[in-house]
């Protein structure tokens, strides 16, 4: 019970100072609405009585007593609706907001990698949904509450053994309350089969995969798989949902047996004449009416214990994000670099992974140079950006930009002065103006700022064809869709908005590029490198596979099983005929042989 008064009083403080005016008109009318159900009881009970007295004025008053109440419940349930409609939304939009706050909020990617964080995010969106209704349910639980209570007083005047019927209506709440528990429970562990089901419901049908799924026949495949995901989940899901209603029916049935001991319990008395008729049907009516308020409220009681658990979560994992986000240190990221940026015994594993992804990498960028990472795939290139971007910690050793741990620095002020673009690039499906402009916050509105970072990508044709505000993209709106090597060419614009980074990361710039674009990507790359090398000593690192654009770098380090086994400058690595040597000496045939 302490979690429900939590979750309500935590919702209604939101939604109090989310929208007071309509917490209250909401809150009043379902009060004054659940008045007006025991008062139907009582006046159709004088009406009764009035009846076989013969008083027909009093019996015309009760009776319209009891429409009027009946219409007010009626209207003013309506209207408190629209109140608390709204106020539903507004709750529903401030978690969203804040979900997105948080899924974002984490100074590191770690846990964004892991399948368990993506289970927690999708549980926590189900969770925005349940407490949206609370608010609703909340009030009407405040209502029903009311009601229970003036029925019991009304049922005592009758007789004070019928308050027992609303001890014994506790049962079924309480029984309730654990099957909602059990089943949560249940519905929990299945997250990762739910996530599974989803997931291959996307690979079949989202544009990006659905080609090679068509071309491959492998549809088949993906909807059998869902199956026996499904199967697994049905399986789980009817053992608990059989568990929760033979609870239910449980409850349910000991406040029937107490029902009927009440109604007979009044015939009795009636019989001896010491009750009326009158009192008769009201016993009956609020009897009945006890047991739909019960119902009513445990399973409302069941949708705020929903809320609550979830509310719990979310909690949680506000506070994990906030203990994960390193505090303010106060060292900035420097100006400028003189000496460049270190690596000193760096070594790096993924989270459940067996093996280091790095191992024990010592290496100097000096200021002011571009360096090429070579290596085969899996040798942990994009894993060395995404520590040098500050996206990942090291598990050992540190990375030093002008003598500060990068550790030290605060993660914005470093993130500021990094610029990226890796090989699995966001299409950001939004204008051209946003897609490019949200490179960089503060210009994200700057038409001159876009213009100048497209022309420095050397994407200005896709920006003459699209105009600033043209979409991107279908995924949203009905845009335009870009090739492979345009939304490339897009994302390079978006990370040089950022002007003067201390490192500027480029991972597979020019995989989806033909000839002439990558000629272009290159031109630009080179005059942007040097341009920042110049003004802000800034080193820039990026990974091809392209040997002949790997030999325009200033310096070029070897990877190999996490570890760095060469470096040094073009003419050095041929000269020393190592690993970096074979790779140039392999693509350089294959070249001639083209030719
Ligand atoms: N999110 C992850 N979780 C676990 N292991 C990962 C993750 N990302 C990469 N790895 C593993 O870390 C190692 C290095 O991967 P990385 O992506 O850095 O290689 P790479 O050199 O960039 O390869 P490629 O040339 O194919 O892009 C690989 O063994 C890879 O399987």
């Amino acid at each position: 019970m302490t979690d429900v008064l939590f979750c309500l009083g935590r919702l209604l403080a939101i939604a109090w100072r989310l929208d007071r005016r309509r917490l209250l008109v909401g809150g009043g009318l379902l009060l004054a609405g659940s008045v007006a159900t025991p008062l139907v009881a009582v006046a159709a009970g004088r009406v009764v009585d009035a009846v076989l007295d013969g008083a027909g004025t009093a019996a015309t008053v009760w009776a319209l007593v009891a429409g009027l109440a009946l219409t007010g419940e009626l209207m003013l349930g309506h209207f408190a609706h629209l109140s608390y409609f709204a106020l539903a939304e507004l709750t529903e939009e401030r978690f969203n907001r804040d979900l997105v706050r948080l899924v974002n909020g984490t100074d590191h990617l770690d846990r964004t990698d892991d399948p368990a964080f993506a289970d927690r995010v999708d549980l926590l969106r189900q969770d925005v949904m349940q407490m949206r209704a609370t608010v609703q349910s909340g009030l009407q639980l405040g209502a029903t509450a009311v009601q229970v209570l003036l029925t019991a007083v009304v049922l005592s005047t009758v007789s004070p053994w019928l308050l027992l019927l609303a001890v014994v209506a506790v049962v079924p709440v309480l029984l309730g309350r654990r099957a909602e528990t059990d089943l949560e429970q249940v519905r929990e562990q299945q997250s990762p089969t739910t996530r599974g089901i989803r997931h291959l419901r996307r690979l079949a049908t989202s544009p990006a995969s659905q080609k090679e799924i068509r071309l491959s026949g492998g549809a088949d495949f993906l909807l059998a798989r869902q199956r026996a995901l499904l199967e697994r989940y049905d399986d789980a899901m009817t053992r608990a949902d059989v568990r929760y209603a033979l609870l239910r029916t449980g409850g349910q049935l000991v406040f029937g047996l107490g029902y009927v001991a009440a109604v007979l319990g009044v015939f009795l008395l009636a019989s001896q004449g010491r009750a009326t008729a009158g009192q008769v049907v009201l016993t009956v009516t609020l009897a009945t009416q006890l047991s739909v308020q019960m119902s009513t409220g445990i399973a409302l009681l069941g949708s705020v214990h929903r809320a609550a658990v979830g509310l719990r979560r979310f909690l949680a994992f506000e506070a994990e994000v906030a203990g994960d986000v390193a505090p303010a240190t106060g060292v900035p990221a420097p100006a400028r670099t003189g000496d460049g940026i270190r690596l000193e015994g760096v070594t790096f594993r993924y989270p459940d992974a067996d093996v280091d992804a790095l191992a024990d990498v010592d290496l100097h960028l000096p200021a002011g140079t571009s360096v090429a990472l070579v290596g085969e795939n899996g040798a942990g290139k994009s894993t060395l950006l995404k520590l040098l971007t500050g996206l990942y910690r090291p598990t050992a050793g540190r990375v030093v930009v002008e003598d500060v741990d990068l550790a030290d620095v605060e993660p914005a002020a470093w993130r500021a002065r990094t610029a990226a673009l890796f090989q699995d690039l966001a299409r950001v499906e939004l204008s051209l103006q946003h897609s490019v402009g949200i490179g960089r916050l503060a210009d994200v509105d700057s038409p001159a700022a876009v213009s100048a970072a497209v022309a420095r990508a050397g994407v200005a044709q896709v920006a003459d064809d699209v105009g600033h505000d043209g979409v991107l993209g279908t995924g949203y709106a009905d845009g335009r869709d870009l090739s492979g090597g345009q939304w490339q060419g897009v994302g390079f614009a978006r990370t040089l908005m950022r002007t003067d980074p201390l490192l500027l990361v480029l991972d597979e710039p020019a995989s989806a590029l033909d000839a002439l674009a990558e000629q272009r990507l290159v031109d630009a790359y080179r005059t942007v490198a040097a341009d920042v090398a110049a003004r802000v000593g800034g080193v820039t690192l990026f990974v091809t596979h392209r040997m002949s654009t790997v030999r325009l770098a200033d310096r070029i380090v070897v990877l190999e099983g996490g570890r760095v086994v060469e470096q040094g400058t073009h003419d050095e690595l041929v000269a020393a005929a190592g690993r970096y040597a074979t790779l140039w000496a392999l693509q350089s045939r294959a070249y001639a042989t083209d030719d």
